[in-house]
């Protein structure tokens, strides 16, 4: 079997000039907070995959979202004792007129500051990632 593989988009949104992140916090488990993504499906692209969780999980679509396919972020990490992988490009809500929503998979979403957001993501990965798109948007002055 293939090892763990998902795919999704680390969002951001400008808000009163400050650039926030989008994280959600699962239903289940120990309620970690994660961007939106999930498993690749057979026959699916990694892209198509963060396409389709982002819009099951978030409900924000193509069309919502600025996707900058140059910033991606491969993370490895072990679930079960075995190393599963998982990438992230960064994308930026471009739809004034969008917010996420919840679905069952996860109890509450909140768009954080970058600090808050690592706060949250507790995983240094996960961290280091934000970290990674944050000095991504300064430097190509998104
Ligand atoms: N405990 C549970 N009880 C009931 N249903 C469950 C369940 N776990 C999963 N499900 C079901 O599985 C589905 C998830 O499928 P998908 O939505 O397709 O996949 P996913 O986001 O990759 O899932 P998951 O939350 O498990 O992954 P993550 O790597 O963040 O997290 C996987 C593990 O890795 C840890 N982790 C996350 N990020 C990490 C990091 N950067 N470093 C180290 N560990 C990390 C997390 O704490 C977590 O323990 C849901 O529909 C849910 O119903």
């Amino acid at each position: 079997m293939a090892p763990p593989r998902a795919c999704g988009f680390v969002i951001f949104r400008r808000f009163f000039g400050q650039v926030e992140y989008l994280l959600m916090q699962t239903s289940y488990g120990i309620h970690h907070w994660t961007p939106p993504k999930g498993h690749v499906d057979p026959g699916e692209t990694d892209l198509q995959t963060a396409l389709r969780e982002t819009e099951e999980e978030a409900g924000l679509s193509r069309e919502d979202l600025k996707i900058f396919d140059n910033a991606r972020q491969e993370l490895v990490y072990n679930v079960n004792d075995k190393p599963k992988t998982v990438i992230y490009w960064l994308a930026e809500l471009i739809n004034r007129n969008k917010d996420a929503r919840l679905s069952s998979e996860h109890q509450e979403f909140r768009w954080l500051c970058l600090q808050d957001a690592c706060r949250l993501a507790g995983y240094e990965e996960m961290q280091n990632t934000l970290k990674y798109f944050d000095r991504y948007i300064v430097e190509n002055e998104l």
